[in-house]
């Protein structure tokens, strides 16, 4: 077994946590949901830290939980709000590579579906489309290693993943 951390990172839907814990399981390690790790933490749903905190809010506390993460923590699949806090992902990057899932705009508006629902970081009125662009830099910028997963089962990000390392 080839025993490493790994930081997935990429937008929401991209397939982080379905990955993630396959990914665990092949390389013999932990496995890290940051959005679970908030949701216990906080005792309530992500949606519902959104509404009683607003969007600052929200980013602060997440940054919280991803800077506890712990240096053996395996695999961490991240919330696709992780790269807004730099602070975070510096911490992040010193536990392990990070490993961008990416996934085409069209792709990600199939996978996706009320963005509401699914606790999306969101200004009022800022589409799907608008989310992509802004992010995209950022996930390129803290990217290790980038892995496409449209068109592909998540057994083959899994071995495209470890193909890289
Ligand atoms: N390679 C894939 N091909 C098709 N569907 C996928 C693939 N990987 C994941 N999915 C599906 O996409 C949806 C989102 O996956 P997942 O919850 O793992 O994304 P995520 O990146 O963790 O999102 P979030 O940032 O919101 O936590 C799920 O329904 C999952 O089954
Ligand atoms: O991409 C986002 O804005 C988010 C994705 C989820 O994983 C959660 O981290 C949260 O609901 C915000
Ligand atoms: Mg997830």
């Amino acid at each position: 077994m080839r025993k490493t951390n790994l930081i997935l990172i990429g937008m929401p839907g991209a397939g982080k946590s379905t990955v993630g814990v396959l990914l665990a399981k092949r390389l013999g390690v932990s496995f890290i949901d940051t959005d679970i790790l908030m949701q216990t933490g906080e005792g309530c749903y992500l949606q519902e830290t959104i509404a009683e905190h607003g969007i600052d809010g929200f980013r602060r506390i997440e940054a919280r939980y991803l800077l506890s993460v712990p240096p053996d923590c395996g695999v961490v699949a991240t919330g696709g709000s992780a790269v807004y806090s730099r602070k975070a992902m510096t911490h992040l990057k010193s536990l392990g590579p990070a490993v961008y899932l990416k996934i085409g705009l069209e792709a990600l508006k199939k996978r996706l579906g009320n963005l509401d629902k699914r606790g999306v970081l969101r200004m009022p009125g800022q589409t799907i489309d608008m989310i992509y662009e802004e992010r995209r830099a950022l996930y390129g910028a803290y990217a290790d290693i980038i892995v496409s997963t449209v068109g592909v089962t998540p057994d083959q990000v899994v071995t495209a993943v470890l193909r890289q390392l």
